[in-house]
Order: structure tokens, then C-alpha cells, then sequence
């Protein structure tokens, strides 16, 4: 059913259509609400009124509070593999879906909270979020949107005045999202395990009609979903390997079936590039690592396959045959994202072929490895080099490696100017998380700010923002960030 309010319509589509993934509920009351960020830019993207969302009825709205007269609040059901290990009833635990708003372009986009209170999917969580990680989640989406990558965006951070007990009793806050859904792998998962097969189809139909349209006209429409689920996250994963981003909780529920990153947990950009470079701290073992992304982001999506594959054929066998050949395509899309993205990284013609290009990617990686070079600054400094600084790539120790290397690129005529069009100088270093997430923790909002500005147009040099570019200072870090806070 559609809603309509003086401010906002909001459809309740998943409400309805889904109503076995979907627990009406609602939000803790929050009495003095406190908005901290506000994404303007997104906001009318939405067709929705900053002024208006910055008012008592706008927070109101942003915090769950308040709805438009009939819109249903829902906790969304999902299960999900966490580490590898199979939980069937995960579900949004301190999050709720407002509803579904149409932005300006006539899209379907989720409006969702998180850190709203408990629900029956609370586990043994309160159901609260902190000010300091929904704000890490709002800067670090808004970086990932503004370099191009498929994400979830921030809409608001607001401040509930409440205080949340983690290590220390910590300010809390909600934070407002906007996905073009919260479909997850989880959520097959969940429809898949509760053995009901017409719930099953419509959760795909969905998917479908949400993000995979084409797949209607397939002759088989739900192996097509499969395909461009496999399709959207091999590209999605390969943007992230090309920007140096560790997801680091990639478990099933926080893989979307639209290709949109999702979840800010503990995740990080590399300062020196190290495949097994890993910032949560619970990931002992390094399964979330750097260089694992790819394979991990495989086996979650062969995960997706069971989970569909009575809609596939009936016979289990032939089933799983064509899941298998579905899914046999990620790495070669992923290698093609990946491949392309360098080749632009490097200022390199896109009509090369692999044959040339190959052997010139495949040393640079050794080279970025054994060097550890800083991963965002090296592409700005080969640049650097081709205009005749060479300090753009200084400090590195094996030179006549590094000569070698550079003679073979340069042999294939790189463009410093594309190369400055597309590699980022700003992105969000550790230590400029850390430093804008403390000053706000005592209300000074300045840094985060600052920061933001830059994250927003990330390939632009701005002089006397240098220090936005640098790794982070010698002795400080290792950075570790925790899950569920
Ligand atoms: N403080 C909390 N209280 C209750 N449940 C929680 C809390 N923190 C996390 N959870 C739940 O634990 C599970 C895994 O958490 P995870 O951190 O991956 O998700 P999230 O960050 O809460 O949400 P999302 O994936 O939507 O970004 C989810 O079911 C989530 O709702």
C-alpha cells in the first residue's frame, strides 16, 4: 500500500509482498534527538526537503519515531553464514525498514535505520548503535559513493542523548539508510530454510523486479537472477580490490543481492598494500583478509545457489549443474573489472589487449607487494613520474626492479591526466577516521566535516590539504575495529 504524508510517501511493498520475512515493529522512543550529519545532496536525490528533514518532524522521521500515517515499520528476517558458520535466524537486530521511497529518478529505494532498539531479532544484543560507528559508517559510504562504487549511502546520523554500554558507556545514535534494498544472501538463506518454496519464488520475483529486470524475459528467470547477482558482486568485489577496501565481515547476511556494498563494520582502506591485511578484531585467521575478498565473495555466492536451487529444476542434479555454470562466470568478470580498472589506474589505452597488458599488471603487483607501497598514493605518484618527478614513487628500495618495471609501462604510452581523473587522492585513511570519530565524540563536528568535504571529491587536489593524503603518521595504528558496536 502506498502512504502518503505532508512530507513523505512511503510504499510498503516488502511489508506486504514479504510479510513471512517481516516483523511489524517499532522504534525506542528517542526523546531529545540530536542530528549530527545530514546528507543534503542525497536528500533531494530522495525528493526529500533538507530544511524540512533538519526540523522536529524531519528527526522524528529519521529516528523512527514518527511515520507517515499508515507506513509500516518493519525488522527484516534474515540468516545468515558468519565466519562460515551457519546461524538460521539472524534478522535485523537493532535496525528497522521504514518503508520504500521512489527518488527523483522514479527508483525504489529502502529507507532503513539502525540502532533503533530491540526487536524479537535482538539476540542477546540491546539493540542500540553508538555515535562513533554510525558515524564511521555514514564517512566511509559517502567515500565508497563518491569514488564510484555501488553502496548503501548515509542519509543522517542522529544523536539519541542515550547512553549504550560497550567497553565504556558510549553516546548512542541512529543512523538513516538508503539501499535499493536489503535483500541479502542471508535472506534466501532464511526463506530457503523455513521449506516453504512459494515464499522462496516470491522473495526471487522480488529480486527480479527490484534489481535484475532483464531476468523476467530469460527463459529461466530465477538462474538469470542467480547469474546477475554473480555478475553485480564479481564487479562490485574487483572495485573494491581497485581502491585497496577490506570489507572484513563479509559473512552471507552482509552480501546484498542488488551489488551494493552494505554494512561498515570493521572495515578499512589499506595504507600499504599487503593482501593479508585484516582491521577487525575478531578475525583471527584472516578470512576476511584483503586478498581473500574475491574467494570469499565465490563461496557466499555458491551459498545464494543452494539456497535457490529448487527454482532452477526440479531434478537436483541438473540443478545444481546450471548453478555451477552460473557461477563459473565470476571469475572471469571479476578478472575483467579488475583488469579494465588498472589499465585505467595506469593511464593505459583500453584497446590494449590482455596479452600486452597482462605481464605489466602481473609485476606491478609483485612490485606493490615486496614494496608495500602506500596503495592510494602510488597511482598519484606514477603519475608524478611521467610528468618527471621522480619522487612520485621515491623511497622505494629494490630501484632496479622499479626501473624495469617503469620502462615496460611507459613503453605502453600512459595518460598522467587520465590517471589523475581516476585514482583518488583523498579516501578514508584510518587515522582521519579515528581523529574525526574522537572530536565528535565531544561534539566538534568541525574535523568530520572537513573530512567529508574532501571524501566527496576524491580525485581533486585541493592545496593545503596535504596531510588528507598521507598514510598514517610512523608508530600509530595498528587500527582494529569491532563488529556489532
Ligand atoms: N547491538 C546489537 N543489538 C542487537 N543485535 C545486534 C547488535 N549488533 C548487531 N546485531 C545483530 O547481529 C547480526 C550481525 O550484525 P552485523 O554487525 O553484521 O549487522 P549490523 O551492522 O547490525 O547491520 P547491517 O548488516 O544491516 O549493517 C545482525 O543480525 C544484527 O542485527
Amino acid at each position: 500500500m502506498t502512504v502518503t504524508a505532508p512530507e513523505i510517501t512511503l510504499e510498503n511493498r516488502f511489508a506486504s509482498e514479504l510479510s513471512e520475512l517481516a516483523v511489524p515493529w517499532r522504534a525506542a522512543t528517542v526523546e531529545k534527538p540530536q542530528l549530527l550529519v545530514l546528507d543534503e545532496q542525497l536528500a533531494s536525490e530522495l525528493g526529500l526537503d533538507p530544511t524540512w528533514l533538519r526540523s522536529p518532524g524531519g528527526l522524528a522521521l529519521l529516528i523512527g519515531n514518527e511515520l507517515p500515517s499508515h507506513a509500516t515499520s518493519v525488522a527484516q528476517a534474515y540468516a545468515g553464514h558468519q565466519f562460515g558458520g551457519y546461524n538460521p535466524r539472524l534478522g535485523d537486530g537493532r535496525a528497522l525498514l521504514l518503508g520504500e521511497l521512489r527518488d527523483r529518478q522514479g527508483r525504489l529505494q529502502d529507507l532503513h535505520l539502525k540502532g533503533s532498539g530491540p526487536t524479537p531479532f535482538s539476540r542477546g544484543g540491546d539493540g542500540f548503535a553508538a555515535v562513533g560507528p554510525m558515524l564511521r559508517e555514514y564517512v566511509i559510504s559517502t567515500a565508497m559513493h563518491a569514488l564510484g562504487i555501488p553502496t548503501t549511502r548515509s542519509l543522517a546520523v542522529v544523536a539519541t542523548g542515550r547512553g549504550v554500554q560497550r567497553e565504556t558507556l558510549v553516546p548512542g545514535a541512529v543512523l538513516a539508510r538508503v539501499a535499493s534494498s536489503h535483500l541479502r544472501v542471508g535472506s534466501f538463506q532464511y526463506a530457503r530454510a523455513t521449506g516453504d518454496l512459494d515464499l522462496l519464488r516470491r522473495l526471487a520475483d522480488v529480486a527480479i523486479e527490484r534489481h535484475h529486470p532483464a531476468a523476467r524475459d530469460s527463459d529461466h528467470p530465477y538462474l538469470a537472477l542467480f547469474a546477475g547477482v554473480v555478475d553485480a558482486q564479481a564487479a562490485l568485489v574487483a572495485q573494491w580490490m581497485l581502491v585497496g577496501f577490506v570489507h572484513g565481515v563479509m559473512n552471507t547476511d552482509n552480501m546484498t543481492i542488488s551489488g551494493e556494498t552494505i554494512d561498515y563494520g570493521p572495515c578499512a582502506f589499506l595504507d600499504a598494500f599487503d593482501p593479508t591485511a585484516v582491521f577487525s578484531s575478531i578475525d583471527h585467521g584472516g578470512r576476511y583478509a584483503y586478498g581473500q575478498q574475491p574467494v570469499v565473495a565465490e563461496w557466499n555466492l555458491a551459498r545464494l545457489a543452494e539456497a535457490l536451487l529448487p527454482l532452477f529444476a526440479a531434478e537436483q542434479s541438473v540443478a545444481i549443474t546450471l548453478a555451477e555454470e552460473a557461477l563459473s562466470v565470476f571469475r572471469r568478470r571479476y578478472s575483467e573489472t579488475w583488469t579494465d580498472g588498472m589499465r585505467a589506474k595506469l593511464g593505459l589505452d583500453a584497446t590494449f589487449d590482455e596479452a600486452r597488458v597482462g605481464p605489466v599488471l602481473d609485476a606491478l603487483v609483485v612490485l606493490m607487494q615486496t614494496e608495500r607501497v602506500d596503495h592510494t598514493s602510488f597511482f598519484r605518484g606514477l603519475a608524478r613520474v611521467l610528468r618527471g618527478d621522480l619522487s612520485g614513487v621515491g623511497g622505494m628500495g629494490d630501484r632496479d626492479a622499479l626501473d624495469s618495471w617503469l620502462s615496460q609501462w611507459r613503453e605502453l604510452g600512459p595518460d598522467a591526466d587520465a590517471m589523475d581523473r581516476v585514482n583518488p587522492l583523498y579516501i578514508p585513511r584510518n587515522h582521519l577516521v579515528e581523529e574525526a570519530l574522537d572530536a565528535a565524540t565531544f561534539e566538534d563536528l568541525d574535523p568530520l566535516t572537513r573530512l567529508l568535504e574532501v571524501l566527496r571529491d576524491p580525485c581533486t587536489e585541493r592545496p593545503g590539504l596535504e596531510r588528507y593524503t598521507e598514510p598514517a603518521p610512523a608508530g600509530s595504528g595498528p587500527y582494529r575495529t569491532f563488529c556489532g558496536t
